[in-house]
Formats: C-alpha cells, structure tokens, sequence
C-alpha cells in the first residue's frame, strides 16, 4: 500500500521528508521481526521503548517510522501524538477494515469469557458455520491453532488475525475482550456485532484503580457497540440481570439491551435448574421459545455461562434446537473443572480459578457434591494484585477441609513474600493449611493425603503448561503433575 494512502486517516502528523512514492508491504511494532519494506510503529511501553530499537527496526526491513519521540535517523519519521492509537487506525485500513465485513463477537467479565467463546464456537460450529476464536488459550481458525501471549493481542496481531480469518472464510469471529485490551485501545477499530457481560468481580487491581475503573473500562466494550461503521445489522448488548454491574453497562450502550438470568425477570432465563456431580439441567426459556438443556457441565457458574452463550445465539438468529445440541455435546473446557481420572478412588480437578470469585464457585460446587475431605491446592500470580491474595487464602480454607498454598507463576516476585500475603490475616489455625513453595511438591504432598471420596481440587492455571519465574517459563502443566503423583501413590 502507498505509504500516503496509508496515512490519510491519521490527523495532524509530520514527516521528516517527502513520502511520495514510498510503498509498504507490512507494520510491525517489533523490531526482532524480520519484514522488509515495513512501517515500523515506536510503542512506548511498560517495560521497553520501541523508539530505542529504531536501529534494528531498519536493519529488519523497515523503510519508514512512526514516532512520537524524536528519532534519529536517515529513514522518513513520521511523527503522530500517539504512536498506539496510530497504531490501531493504520493497522485497520492496512488490513481493509476486516471487522466490517466479518461479524464479531466481544465477550468481557472478570470469570467466564474463555468458557463462553468456547461454548459458542461449538455452537456456531453446530449451525455449521466457520468460526475464528480469539482468547487466553490460544487463536483460532476452524481447526487450526496459534499460540497467544495475551487474552485480547495488541490492536495490530489483532487487525492482522481478522484479515487471516476473512481469507480463510470465518463466517463468525469470537473474540475474549479483556479490561487491560479495553484500557489500552487494542480493540480500537474492531466492530463488534454482539457484546456480551459475563460478571464483575474482584481482580486486576494492580492495574485498574479501583473496581469502579475496572467496571468503566468494561464498559467501554459496550460504548464502542455500534459506534463505528453501520453493517447494516442489529447490535446486541448481552447483559447478565444477576450482576449489579448490569446496570451502568446499559447507561453505556445505545444498542439493543438482551438480558439474561437465573434469578430474575429477562429475556433469557434458566429455569428449574437441577444441579448435580455429574452435570446440570434446566429449561431454557427464550422470545422464541423454550427448550430442555441436559449439560456435562458442572456448577452453577456454567448455567451462567449457558445463558450468556445462548443468549448472544438466539442474538444471531440461530435456532433452539441447535443450541440444546451444540450445549449438550460439549464435555468440558481445557483447564477448567477438568477431571485427572487415573481410576483412583479420590477425585482431582485442574481448573483455572485464579480469582477470589472463581475460587468460590469452584469450591463451593465442589463442597456440594463431596462425599469425602476436600482439599486445594492454590497460589496467587507474582506481579499481579496483591489485594487478592488475602481473600484467595481465605476462601480456600472457608470450604477445604485442607488447604495446601503454593506459587502460582510468581514472575518477578519473591514467592515467599506471596505466600506471606496470603498467609498473615488469615484466621483459621496454621494446623489447618500447608505452605510448600514448590508446586509439583505441593501436588504431591495433597495426593499423598487424599483418600477414598475425597476431592483434591489444584487451582489457578488451568491449560496453562508453565510456570513462570522471575523471566523464564519453566515447562509445568498440573494435569501431568498429577498424573505423575496418582500413578506414583498407586492407585
Ligand atoms: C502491561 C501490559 O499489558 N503489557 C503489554 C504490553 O507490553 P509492554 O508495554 O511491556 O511492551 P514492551 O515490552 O515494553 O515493549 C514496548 C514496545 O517495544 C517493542 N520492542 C521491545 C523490545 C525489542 O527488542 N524490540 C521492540 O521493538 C515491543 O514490540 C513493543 O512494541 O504490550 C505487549 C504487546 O502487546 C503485551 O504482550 C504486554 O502484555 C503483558 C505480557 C501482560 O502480561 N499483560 C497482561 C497484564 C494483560 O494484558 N492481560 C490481559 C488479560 C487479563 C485477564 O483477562 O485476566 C490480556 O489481555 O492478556
Ligand atoms: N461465569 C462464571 N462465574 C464465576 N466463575 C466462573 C465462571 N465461569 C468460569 N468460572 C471460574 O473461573 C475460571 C476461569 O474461567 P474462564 O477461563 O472461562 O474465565 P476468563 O474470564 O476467560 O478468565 P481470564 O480472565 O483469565 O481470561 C474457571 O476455571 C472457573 O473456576
Ligand atoms: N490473565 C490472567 C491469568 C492469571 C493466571 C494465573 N495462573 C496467574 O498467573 O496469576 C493474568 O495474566 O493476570
Ligand atoms: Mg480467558
């Protein structure tokens, strides 16, 4: 593309020399990446500057620069106020504006959003439809999978992705919206069709203020619905009525409201809800009808997720009986609630509860349904809200008979000091936990203690497959840890 054609929606901008006749093939924002007769975009970030890495940039095929610093070189410098928010509006028209042409879903909320894309993707998938998936697990087209840093990538990877997903005939894109992606405008661009609340609980309070900032910057999801170019199509906002927080997300959109429930009027309800050790039921009741669901899901947290799922469904037109079978087909979500069934005579469940919400859900489904000790192994994440800690701890010995608190990817922390955090105000007698630093000896230690009926419950992460400390990602995956402990105790 013409490097001036490029630029005509970027206001105000200043460059060094006469861009005419300069053509780009490609953006980038690293400059590690190889990509000649690139545009390469200076993101001044968190950790690093991309204005210090111009050098290498050049020397990977860059021909031109985007700045909002001086930077010194013999390549044309564009200079724009903010090198992000360039970023996302060169990065939609590089890629066409890919978001027009492709319908997307946006889901956002403290728990549940990876649930619920997947409960979707099955769905859509059921109405034979071609989905591209966008998460904390991974990236997706059809079948094909690419490997994320991130729950919601930068506005770029992003933009880059939708393109790919247009080429290869998504004919629905799902995507996890989360409340650092909203903060920092890597959704700018992006022109959602649906957007869907799961709920608002604590978390992130490294990073947002306060929950009423976290709360707002959700919000923003719901603001942008509609806002950018008309596809002609209506626009849903699919709210939980359970959520206090319902309430200021509404204020936020002036789109369709649908709303759902478990315990109040709205448009989407679940009645006679009937939970139990081996999955849940009830009736869905809908504008247009009502089914019988039978899931393998458990807990009362995955009829919430049903309801969001189904509710953003019927938003797209798809017909009942194509939900009750696309639900009832599904089995389980990678790392979440997820069964490590050697044929042992106790229960282990791997799940990604990695918040005070979620680790009640969890636990208390668990403490439901136990018939022997239940047990959990659980630690909160290094550079992350720390005020969190306290409460995890709290909740993990409010329902466990034993808890067993460890490191959960401490990155640049010292895992003592976040054990310490989590330990120091707690109430209940030190004779009622373990604290072992070392995950895969914490794992061990609650196999070695469980017995017939008992459910050891290992907390925080999920699918993850490492664990993370100070810079380095060490393999570790806790299904395989404890697979390992299940088969060594003997079964
Ligand atoms: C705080 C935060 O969100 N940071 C994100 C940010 O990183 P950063 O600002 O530190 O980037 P940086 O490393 O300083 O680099 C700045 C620029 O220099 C460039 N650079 C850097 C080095 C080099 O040699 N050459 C070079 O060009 C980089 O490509 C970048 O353009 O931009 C990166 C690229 O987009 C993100 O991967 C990174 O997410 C980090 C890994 C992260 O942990 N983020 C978490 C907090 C997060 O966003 N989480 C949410 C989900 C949370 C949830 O729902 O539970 C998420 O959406 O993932
Ligand atoms: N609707 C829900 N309400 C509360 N807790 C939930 C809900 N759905 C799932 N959970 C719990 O939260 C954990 C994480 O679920 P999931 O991965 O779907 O959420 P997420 O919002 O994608 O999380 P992340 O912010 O890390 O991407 C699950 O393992 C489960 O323990
Ligand atoms: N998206 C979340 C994941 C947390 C998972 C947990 N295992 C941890 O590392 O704290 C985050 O980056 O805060
Ligand atoms: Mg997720």
């Amino acid at each position: 593309m013409r490097l001036v054609e490029l630029l005509e929606e970027i206001p105000f901008y200043n460059a060094s020399t006469s861009l005419e006749g300069i053509q780009i093939d490609s953006i980038e924002m690293d400059s590690r990446v190889n990509s000649p007769n690139s545009l390469f975009v200076c993101i001044s970030g968190y950790t690093q500057d991309g204005h210090d890495f111009v050098d290498q940039a050049i020397s990977n095929g860059a021909i031109a620069i985007i700045a909002e610093k001086p930077v010194k070189t013999n390549v044309p410098v564009i200079m724009v106020r903010d090198t992000a928010r360039a970023m996302s509006m060169l990065a939609v028209r590089f890629y066409h504006n890919p978001t027009r042409k492709l319908p997307l879903i946006g889901v956002t909320g403290t728990n549940g959003k990876t649930t619920v894309t997947y409960l979707l993707e099955t769905i859509f998938n059921h109405n034979k439809q071609k989905t591209g998936v966008i998460g904390t697990i991974q990236m997706k087209i059809g079948d094909e999978t690419y490997p994320v840093n991130n729950t919601t990538p930068d506005s770029l990877s992003l933009q880059r992705f939708f393109s790919k997903m247009l080429h290869k005939e998504v004919d629905q894109a799902i995507m996890e919206v989360s409340s650092h992606a909203l903060d920092m405008g890597r959704v700018h661009g992006c022109e959602f069709d649906v957007a869907i609340f799961t709920n608002l609980s604590q978390d992130h309070l490294d990073y947002h203020k306060d929950i009423d900032d976290y709360l707002r910057a959700k919000s923003l999801l719901f603001a942008q619905l509609g806002n950018t170019y008309a596809k002609h199509q209506p626009k849903f906002a699919v709210l939980n009525e359970d959520d206090p927080s319902s309430s200021v997300l509404k204020r936020s959109t002036a789109q369709n409201i649908l709303t759902y429930s478990c315990k109040k009027e709205a448009d989407v309800t679940a009645k006679d809800i009937r939970l139990d050790a081996g999955g849940t039921s009830f009736t869905l009741r809908t504008p247009v009808g009502a089914i019988e669901i039978n899931s393998k899901l458990i807990g009362m947290f995955n009829v919430y997720n049903m309801l969001a799922a189904s509710t953003a469904a019927i938003a797209k037109n798809i017909p009942l009986a194509v939900i009750k079978d696309a639900l009832e087909s599904i089995t389980g979500v990678n790392g979440r609630f997820e069964p490590v069934d050697e044929k042992q005579n106790y229960a282990v469940i791997v799940d990604y509860a990695h918040t005070p919400d979620s680790l009640e859900n969890v636990m208390q489904t668990i403490k439901e349904f136990a018939e022997g000790k239940v047990y959990v192994v659980v630690g909160c994440g290094g550079d992350r809200d720390r005020t969190k800690r306290p409460l995890m701890a709290g909740i993990a010995l409010h329902y466990a008979d034993r808890a067993i608190f460890t490191s959960d990817n401490p990155r640049t922390e010292d895992p003592a000091q976040i054990l310490k955090d989590m330990t120091t105000d707690l109430s209940r007698n030190k004779a009622d936990y373990d604290v072992i630093s070392d995950r895969k000896e914490a794992i061990e230690h609650a196999i070695k203690l469980a017995q017939k009926n008992d459910i050891i419950l290992i907390a925080g992460k999920g699918h993850e497959t490492y664990q993370q400390i100070g810079l380095v990602k060490y393999d570790f995956d806790d299904r395989e840890v404890a697979r390992h402990a299940i088969k060594t105790k003997g079964i």
